[in-house]
């Protein structure tokens, strides 16, 4: 017999929402695009033919609709992999438990989740203006240390080069997105293999006005090679999603606009149109069936 969830462990709304992102089942389709600004919400559903729900609390906002009739949620999560346990964490316990018994769901359901967010290039061939999409994440982040989860082969390789490479006290996780959505979605983007940070400064080698503890890190990371697989870019999520992916059962793409080259300094003049891009591409990938 599964076991009745406690109130304290899974926390439900007095309306029947779910704690954080503020929905109910009906609230969701099965296809989500996750952004990090909740302002990027409206950016994808004003190409929706009609929006059914809006609505919002603290940085989760989400706008359900339907587009060439495929319905589609979009949804922001706000900045790192904390909030992104969150959000994977809510989002699978919205299909996969009966909120009302607080008892799993006999039958699991899949989410396709696609994350459409902005990133640096580590790569001078990678300029800003390109559109890549995520092969693995590589978390520098310490998530999965809360977690088990199993790694291929490589993704404990890649790890362990990491970890030396830098010079770190810790392993980094590396985790691979979904072999499926790629096919659908990576078609005419760049492939890459994105390194997740715990912050946007320090952790990605940028100084302000204090200076970071690996000054180098840009070349050290963009130097390693394992099994042929490259490190691309920087962000700050999709390593989480990617492992939250594989430990619920859900289907997992990164892809990213790249906002910035961090060899070559440059930042593009135009970053929303970027954005709209990769929004656009992923609208179309989405609802050709
Ligand atoms: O554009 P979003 O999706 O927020 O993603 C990137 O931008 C933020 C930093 O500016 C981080 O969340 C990073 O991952
Ligand atoms: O350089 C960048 C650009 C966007 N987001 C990041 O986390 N880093």
């Amino acid at each position: 017999m599964e076991k009745r969830i406690p109130e304290s462990e899974l926390i439900i709304n007095p309306d029947g929402s779910i704690y954080h992102l503020n929905l109910k089942p009906e609230h969701l389709a099965s296809t989500i695009i996750a952004v990090g600004d909740p302002d990027r919400v409206e950016k994808v559903s004003k190409y929706f033919d009609k929006v059914d729900v809006k609505l919002s609390k603290r940085e989760f906002v989400t706008h359900t609709g339907w587009l060439n009739g495929q319905q589609i949620t979009a949804i922001s999560t706000g900045m790192g992999t904390d909030n992104i346990e969150i959000f994977m964490t809510e989002l699978d316990a919205i299909v996969n438990i009966d909120l009302k018994t607080r008892l799993p769901k006999p039958k699991h359901t899949t989410l396709n989740i696609i994350r459409i967010g902005t990133s640096g290039s580590m790569q001078e061939d990678i300029p800003a203006g390109a559109l890549l999409a995520s092969e693995y994440g590589i978390g520098l982040d310490s998530l999965m240390t809360f977690y088990k989860t199993v790694f291929s082969d490589f993704e404990k390789n890649m790890g362990k080069e990491v970890k030396e490479k830098l010079d770190l006290p810790f392993t980094p996780y590396c985790i691979k997105g979904s072999t499926h959505l790629m096919e659908q979605l990576g078609k005419g983007l760049l492939i890459g293999n994105t390194v997740t940070c715990p912050g946007f400064f320090g952790p990605q080698g940028r100084k302000v006005r204090i200076s970071p503890a690996i000054p180098d890190i840009i070349e050290k990371l963009s130097a390693i090679t394992v099994s042929g697989q490259r490190l691309t870019n920087f962000e700050m999520e999709t390593a989480g999603y990617y492992a939250m992916g594989r430990l619920l059962g859900h289907e997992v793409i990164s892809l990213n606009a790249i906002i910035a080259n961090r060899i070559t300094q440059q930042f593009a003049r135009n970053p929303y149109e970027i954005v709209d891009r990769l929004i656009q591409h992923t609208l179309l990938q989405i609802t050709k069936g």
